[in-house]
């Protein structure tokens, strides 16, 4: 029996090109080659697809939950196990799971969590996205202010023995939460460092980039506008060209206006990523959620707590890619690049994930003409549908 694996019968896209009449070669997880269809070695197993394009698995990075679990209720393996099942359906197969501001308790379970996840090799898990509690009450958008403080020297102590024990740490902070020598500490310690939920001016926002952060967090949403004569954190993300942006495109969270100004400002550099920011309804028909004792309600595409506050997005990976494809307008190469390439730079991962070239992880998605997800392989196995 051959480890080769030959997926043909759909286009190819490898995140850079398209190739037609072609065959995916996979083995040991990985992808070998792409190769045309009459070229296939004899002894490959085959796996024939009718129609509609292969593309790279998608990656995201900032998923609160999934398939009825939110993180901060379930820091657990199973919960990681559901969530990452969860967004499987919608073509992501490499996710960090989000903890949103919480308890030291909550904080030290779900990097315990992640340390079984890796122990157990979860597909889809690539590491953890801690989003505060080191954020600024100005902009707290659905954080418990209750919750919020500074970073001190045994948060910094936790966060880089953290990074020991998993392959990716990123953490959302604010610039008025910590100072930029700890920024500087973690991106020592190898933590990828993202601003976010910050009231931050351009001046100060740009110093912690200075510092060693290299990310924002949902752009535009929780943080400082762009104004004329204060360009806050929109505008020092904008501003230097080197910063990664997450951007939440579920056509309610940013104006369609705003994300082509980003994309402007952004696109060439290919530094503006998408992400879901899901909560636990991800795949199910749940209507209302809890997030630290409080109730989350969804309604019309939209997640509110009772004050009408956005409280994470009800989207998709697929479904924020089709909307950089039809309503922005973003050629759907691009809008994948967005999904899948930006965000494995941002995350500094895409020596494997994000593209389809020989050595990448074979992780990936079939998509109908329609660009419903039809079915995802992570590291060589197809995880959705179940495998036949
Ligand atoms: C899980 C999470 O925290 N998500 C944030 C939320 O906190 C914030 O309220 C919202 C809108 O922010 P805005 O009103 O500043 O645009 O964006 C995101 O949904």
């Amino acid at each position: 029996m051959s480890d080769l694996l030959a997926i043909a019968g759909a286009r190819i896209f490898d995140g850079h090109d398209w190739h037609d009449d072609a065959a995916l070669l996979l083995e040991f997880g990985m992808v070998s080659a792409i190769v045309p269809a009459s070229a296939v070695p004899a002894h490959a197993a085959m796996v024939r697809l009718d129609g509609g394009s292969l593309v790279p698995g998608f990656v995201d990075l900032q998923v609160n939950g999934g398939g009825g679990v939110l993180f901060n209720n379930e820091p657990s393996l199973a919960g990681i196990r559901t969530i990452c099942a969860a967004h499987a359906r919608f073509g992501t197969t490499a996710l960090l799971p989000t903890l949103i501001s919480d308890t030291v308790a909550v904080n030290m379970a779900a990097i315990a969590a992640g340390q079984a996840a890796v122990a157990h090799a979860v597909p889809g898990f690539i590491g953890l996205h801690l989003e505060g509690p080191h954020l600024a009450l100005a902009r707290k958008g659905t954080h418990d202010p209750a919750l919020l403080r500074p970073m001190d020297d045994s948060d910094l102590a936790r966060l880089r023995a953290a990074r020991d024990i998993l392959p990716n740490l990123l953490v959302t902070v604010a610039p008025e939460a910590v100072t930029p020598a700890q920024i500087a500490a973690l991106r020592e310690a190898g933590i990828v460092v993202s601003l976010g939920h910050s009231d931050a001016s351009f001046e100060m926002a740009s110093a912690a980039f200075a510092a060693g952060a290299g990310m924002t967090t949902h752009l535009f949403n929780a943080m400082s506008q762009l104004g004329n004569r204060a360009p806050g954190m929109v505008g020092a993300t904008l501003h230097n060209p080197s910063i990664h942006a997450g951007l939440i495109a579920d056509g309610i969270h940013v104006h369609p206006a705003a994300i082509q100004i980003a994309l402007q400002a952004k696109i060439g550099p290919g530094r503006l990523f998408l992400v879901t920011d899901a909560m636990s309804q991800t795949g199910t028909d749940l209507k209302e959620l809890t997030l630290n004792g409080r109730t989350i309600t969804r309604s019309a595409g939209a997640l509110r707590l009772a004050d009408g506050t956005l409280a994470g997005a009800d989207l998709d990976m697929i479904d924020a890619v089709i909307f950089m494809h039809s309503t922005i307008g973003l050629p759907i190469e691009e809008a994948i690049r967005m999904a899948s390439l930006y965000p494995a730079q941002a995350l500094g991962i895409d020596d494997s994930h994000g593209h389809l070239a020989p050595g990448a992880v074979a992780s990936f998605v079939h998509l109908g003409d329609d660009h419903a997800v039809r079915a995802t392989w992570i590291g060589g196995a197809q995880v959705y549908p179940r495998p036949i």
